[in-house]
């Protein structure tokens, strides 16, 4: 019971998209009116650049925590929680200063150097992460190929460790959770990889110190502590993998229990209380704390493709979409949807991955053709969850999560029947990785168990229905087949 305004903690989740910041009670509950968002999003490039601009995430995020500091008012502030896309790279030169690009975990140009780190048979069981260009080993070696005319960088780190760096100084400083997404990360050890490193030329003192999400920073440097005087003192968390704050923040951290998010990209995840389990064929597997994995697999797409082909094909508002797409028969279209337009990750890792759209007609409509890409991300997503659930003890229980999948009672319906498994959603479903981030934050500050069951009624759940499940089950078939006939394509 607190007998006057209680006191709050900060949130601030750095996506592909924007910067947006909350503030939560000590429950863990979102406390509406203190809120601040900014504007930074990916830029793609047609040779398969996805960069993040770091002078743009970094206004973003001063420009979220001046308005999260002006609106908290009187209130108490217990701390600053962070979690942020991952993986992100930021190549440091002289003077720690940053050098561009930034790449995103999107960005596939690292394609040739794929294969190039020499052979080594376990380093997916020791970094949980497969040889694929949304990690560091290939984009590292791309990097210092591409500016081989440059002084070297000094040194690399992810984005929320180069913001931190800025607020506190050095040195860096990242949480085992955004390590594990760069796949450096000896996760059985907690310490950077020794052959991964070795295959680069790296020393650890070239990465940023490892630590638990748990250890703060305190003590602002003087300029951002005149700018944010009431933060001058009070714990700032290194950011986690906004994968693992969403399964946390939408309470998706039990046995079965899967993660769904469809917000820019998408992904299904579920956390094991154990370091180090097996990565299954396709998937990885990261960390949400030292403590505990994330085992799931990603998709480059999801809310980016919806609005991609909203604004290409001029198809209006979401809420005038919304009752169009409802009225058209699951699979009525006849297209098949390879959603691959940024390249393949899960299960496949193909970069050269691109889109397809299968089946046109004269007759075919512009709703039709979204309509085929939703149920197109829907049936990669069911390409990660045939292994994913292999894995588990117990059957799958999809928790739902993303802006773009709790906007559309549409996808959440056609992912229930594709899944062939209910999916819900819960009565808090809103930004679920900045209330994850909160209360993994609230957490360390012993104010509760971020990984409790939640008591709170759940809300609204999407049954699977049979007759659509097969029919879903066909398409998906035909878009398998799709694939493997566009794989036999040259170049
Ligand atoms: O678990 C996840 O959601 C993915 O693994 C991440 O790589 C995200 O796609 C990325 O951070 C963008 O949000």
């Amino acid at each position: 019971m607190y007998l006057r305004p209680e006191p709050l903690i900060l949130s601030v989740d750095i996506g592909s998209s924007s910067v947006k910041g909350f503030a939560f009670d000590p429950y863990g509950e979102a406390l509406g009116g203190i809120e601040g968002r900014a504007p930074c999003t990916l830029q793609y490039s047609p040779d398969g650049g996805a960069e993040v601009d770091l002078p743009c995430i970094v206004r973003a995020v001063d420009g979220v925590l001046d308005a999260l500091h002006a609106r908290s008012g009187g209130r108490e502030v217990l701390g600053v929680a962070m979690t942020s896309i991952a993986s992100s790279l930021v190549a440091l030169g002289e003077g720690g200063r940053p050098l561009a690009p930034v790449l995103s975990y999107a960005d596939t140009r690292s394609r040739t150097q794929l294969g190039a780190m020499p052979a080594d048979v376990a380093r997916v069981e020791r970094t949980g992460c497969p040889d694929y260009t949304a990690y560091w080993p290939a984009q590292i070696r791309w990097w210092r190929a591409r500016q081989a005319a440059s002084p070297p960088p000094t040194a690399w780190c992810s984005v929320a460790d180069a913001l931190q760096e800025r607020w506190f100084g050095g040195p860096l400083r990242t949480s085992y959770s955004l390590a594990s997404w760069t796949g450096c990360l000896n996760r059985q050890t907690l310490a950077w990889d020794g052959p991964v490193l070795d295959g680069l030329g790296l020393s650890p003192s070239q990465l940023p110190e490892l630590a638990e999400h748990s250890a703060p920073h305190v003590g602002l440097r003087p300029e951002y502590a005149r700018r944010w005087p009431k933060f001058a003192r009070i714990p700032f968390f290194p950011a986690v993998g906004d994968g693992a704050a969403a399964n946390v923040g939408s309470g998706a951290t039990g046995p079965g229990q899967i993660a769904l998010t469809v917000g820019s990209t998408s992904a299904m995840r579920t956390v094991v209380p154990l370091r180090a389990p097996a990565v299954p064929p396709g998937l990885w597997a990261y960390l949400v704390s030292g403590e505990r994995a994330l085992v799931g697999g990603a998709l480059t797409e999801g809310g980016n493709l919806h609005q991609w082909l909203r604004d290409s094909l001029q198809l209006g508002s979401w809420t005038d979409l919304e009752p169009r797409l409802a009225a058209l028969a699951p699979d009525g279209h006849g297209l098949t949807f390879i959603p691959s337009l940024g390249g393949a990750r899960s299960p496949d890792y193909n970069p050269d991955a691109t889109g397809t759209l299968h089946g046109l007609k004269f007759s075919t409509t512009p709703t039709e053709m979204l309509r085929a890409a939703m149920e197109g991300v829907a049936y990669r997503l069911a390409d990660i969850a045939v292994r994913l659930n292999s894995t588990l003890d117990t059957s799958p229980l999809y928790v739902a999560s993303g802006k773009a999948l709790l906007s559309s009672d549409v996808w959440l319906g056609l992912l229930a029947d594709v899944l062939g498994a209910p999916v819900v959603v819960t009565d808090f479903p809103d930004e679920a990785s900045a209330r994850g981030a909160a209360r993994l934050a609230l957490g360390a500050l012993d104010l509760l168990d971020p990984y409790a069951p939640s008591r709170r009624p759940r809300s609204t759940v999407y049954e699977p229905r049979p007759e659509a499940r097969e029919v879903y089950g066909a398409a998906r078939e035909r878009q398998q087949r799709l694939m493997t006939a566009l794989s036999a394509l040259p170049g």
